[in-house]
């Protein structure tokens, strides 16, 4: 189980755990099971034979990198975040920061199209392609994840969870995270400083839960990304092998109340301390914010009775951006 209550400090123990990897050319029952039990026991897993084409893949981070190229004045054009578009180190509303610049975007093909005249002034009609073929290829493969999770808990309703993304209403989104590469100097001040070379890491992307239902994430091959994991001496961060090819899931705070706890979201943050730049595309899969969120009746149980109140995602979402990145956001709907 990965322990989320812990404070970021005191937990800076590196382990290397293996991460569960999930085939989807597995028999399906197999595939379903396994991902449930992954779910259960980290709230995250990798998967490999997933279909996707690395086509899609690829051009999506040439045109992510093509963006991040730009000068600081042009990419300014496509920011503030509002929270949606383009930021640099402030993460959210409540003084986050982060050693980062993003591309923070809704998947509606509507956001996407007005948008793409200030990310991509020479083409924002391929621009507004390359990203609607990547996020039709992540829903799909979020929402096959889902329904497998679904078959796995043995839910009435198979689609009850992949649905809430399907809907025509989704709030999804997609995120380009880029971290540069460190200087030179940087590296070796840090290496020199102490000993062990978690202390003066620098975090790219802080530690945190994605409030969503499920969460899709290909890196470059560069690492950086670190799920924090229980053992028998307490919580560790476990480094994540990059896997250029391959996509990780991560499971979301809404996942984790429409399960009634039984599912977990995962804790996680990324690390900038490479000497290359760090790329990774996000895919975050969100129900309509008019959608309920209540626990499936077959996760509620007189052995696991019932955790959490019932809310839409348009309170929640409301209520996270009024906490910090690290916050644990459930806390506020847990019945006592
Ligand atoms: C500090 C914040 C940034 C964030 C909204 C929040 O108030 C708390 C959750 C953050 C997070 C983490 C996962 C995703 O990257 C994100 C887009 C999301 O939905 O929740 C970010 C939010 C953000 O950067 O706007
Ligand atoms: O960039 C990464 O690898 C992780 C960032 C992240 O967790 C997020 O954007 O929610
Ligand atoms: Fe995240």
């Amino acid at each position: 189980m990965v322990v989320a209550s812990l404070e970021p400090v005191g937990v800076e123990r590196i382990r290397a755990l293996s991460v569960p990897v999930i085939d989807l050319s597995w028999r399906r029952e197999r595939a379903s099971k396994m991902i449930v039990r992954a779910c259960e026991e980290f709230g995250f897993f990798k998967v490999v034979n997933h279909g996707v084409s690395e086509d899609v893949v690829s051009s999506l981070e040439d045109e992510a990198m093509k963006f991040f190229s730009l000068s600081a004045r042009e990419k300014q054009q496509a920011g503030p975040p509002n929270p949606l578009g383009y930021g640099v180190r402030g993460i959210g509303f409540t003084g986050d920061i982060g050693e980062l610049e993003y591309l923070l975007l809704h998947t509606n093909p509507s956001f996407i199209s007005q948008k793409a005249h200030s990310i991509c002034k020479s083409n924002p009609s391929e621009f507004c392609d390359v990203v609607e073929e990547y996020v039709g290829a992540m829903k799909e493969l979020a929402s096959e994840i889902l329904e497998m999770v679904g078959e796995g808990l043995g839910l009435g309703d198979k689609q009850g969870l992949s649905k809430f993304i399907r809907d025509s209403e989704n709030d999804s989104l997609l995120r380009l995270n880029h971290y540069t590469a460190i200087q030179e100097d940087e590296a070796n001040a840090s290496k020199a400083g102490s000993k062990d070379s978690t202390r003066n890491a620098r975090v790219g992307f802080g530690e945190h839960s994605d409030p969503q239902i499920i969460t899709v994430l290909r890196s470059n091959d560069v690492p950086g990304l670190q799920i924090l994991a229980s053992s028998p001496e307490g919580p560790v961060w476990v480094p994540v092998q990059p896997d250029p090819t391959a996509f990780y899931v991560l499971g979301g705070d809404l996942l984790r109340a429409l399960t009634n706890g039984r599912l977990m979201s995962v804790r996680h943050r990324a690390m900038a301390n490479c000497r290359r730049s760090r790329l990774s595309m996000i895919y975050f899969g969100t129900p309509p914010l008019h959608a309920r969120i209540s626990p499936f009746p077959e996760t509620v149980t007189p052995q696991a009775p019932r955790r959490y109140k019932s809310f839409t995602w348009a309170e929640f979402k409301k209520a996270m951006y009024s906490l910090r990145l690290g916050n644990n956001r459930l806390d506020l709907y847990r019945l006592r």
